[in-house]
């Protein structure tokens, strides 16, 4: 992605050290953090220097690749798979990313191993840009497709950030969006503040300005009410895991956005990689861990004073407790599609199968 004329990835190698943007300091500050270790890489994902599902799985690549510099062991490497696996627990891109990449070295001797991460790491890296450049083009059509029934500017609304912030380049949800733009399709995206981390006000309005893409920042509580003034053509969100059958895990507040596209009759779309889906599981209310986050990011924000410096404040009545589930679960049901990198499919069993027929128990594809 272009910023300020020159093209980015969200991660990079630089010398010896793996390269991110720093995404705490956005949209005020651009700054380019080193990863050196893999306990710098522990921390980054950590405290969300870098975070987006599918982010999050390919530096735990190559956090895994940092550790093993240090230390390339059976040990050593069952020791980083574990630290890292453990850093959130709702994106099940990181243990994907994880899985493939001890397939890859374990049965490699451990001196061949350091070198060997790397090179799967960074492939990595160049299969989530495939993949999410393949998503917005599945996804561009449906974006043709509305202005094509209505010959007015698309109304898109997104919850959190799924852009190319939240994944190596191009995103997931806001994919189709660059590239139906790119293609000339007038579109317009309602982009939810998404409380507490703002992660839309912050990170997908500073996307969609350096792309140059119209949109508009709203208070989490708007969309219920745009929808029911058809000033919404359709909703798409990004997914942090989705089940066997469709269920979706997504930032806190997907779920109620979804509800009111249902009510409203307004089309719900999901957009995800393969590496997206938990194979494993069929009920994702019960069975997906949401991640339980720090009260403070409920009791205080934090934004650019009019004096240019950085602040923290709060906004939550001092001694009250805050809780802060950072993640929700839209059932398969409220979901019109999954906008995948190999098309879009119901969100349902079959048919993710019908996209993925090498998972069918049994297949010998
Ligand atoms: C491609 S991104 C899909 C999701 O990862 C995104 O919508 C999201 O919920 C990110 O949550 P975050 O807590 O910022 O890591």
């Amino acid at each position: 992605m272009r910023i300020e004329g020159r093209h980015y990835r969200t991660i990079w190698l630089d010398g010896e050290a793996v390269a991110v943007i720093d995404q705490t300091r956005l949209p005020f500050r651009f700054v380019v953090r080193r990863l050196t270790s893999r306990d710098e890489a522990v921390e980054a994902i950590r405290t969300m220097v870098v975070r987006g599902a599918p982010l999050i799985g390919v530096t735990a690549a190559y956090g895994l690749a940092l550790a093993l510099r240090e230390d390339p062991s059976d040990a050593g490497l069952a020791e980083a798979v574990r630290v890292l696996n453990a850093t959130r627990p709702t994106a099940v891109n990181l243990a994907w990313a994880l899985a493939r990449m001890r397939e890859t070295l374990a049965p490699l001797p451990p001196a061949a191993r350091h070198r060997a991460a790397w090179q799967a790491a960074a492939a990595l890296a160049d299969e989530d840009v495939a993949a999410c450049e393949a998503i917005g083009e599945h996804g561009a059509a449906l974006i043709a497709g509305a202005h094509a029934r209505t010959g007015r500017p698309v109304n898109v609304l997104t919850h959190c950030n799924a852009g190319w912030l939240a994944t190596v380049d191009w995103g997931t949800a806001l994919a189709p969006i660059y590239k139906a733009h790119d293609a000339g399709v007038p579109v317009h995206v309602w982009v939810d503040e998404t409380r507490p981390r703002c992660q839309g006000a912050a990170l997908s309005a500073f996307e969609l300005h350096a792309h140059g893409v119209p949109h508009t920042v709203i208070a989490d509580n708007a969309g219920g009410h745009l929808m029911q003034h058809d000033r919404v053509d359709l909703c798409l969100v990004g997914s942090d895991r989705t089940t066997a059958t469709g269920d979706v895990a997504n930032k806190i507040g997907t779920y109620l956005k979804a509800l009111a596209a249902h009510d409203n009759g307004v089309p719900f779309y999901v957009a995800l990689p393969g590496s997206t889906v938990d194979w494993s599981l069929a009920d994702g209310v019960r069975e997906i861990p949401i991640e339980e986050r720090s009260a403070t990011e409920v009791t205080h924000v934090t934004g650019l004073g009019d004096d240019g410096t950085v602040r923290t404040v709060a906004v939550a009545s001092p001694g009250s407790p805050a809780a802060n589930p950072a993640f929700d679960v839209t059932p398969a049901r409220l979901v019109t599609g999954l906008v995948t990198e190999r098309g879009i499919a119901p969100a349902t069993r079959e048919g993710l199968l019908g996209l993925f027929p090498e998972r069918r128990l049994g297949s010998a594809a």
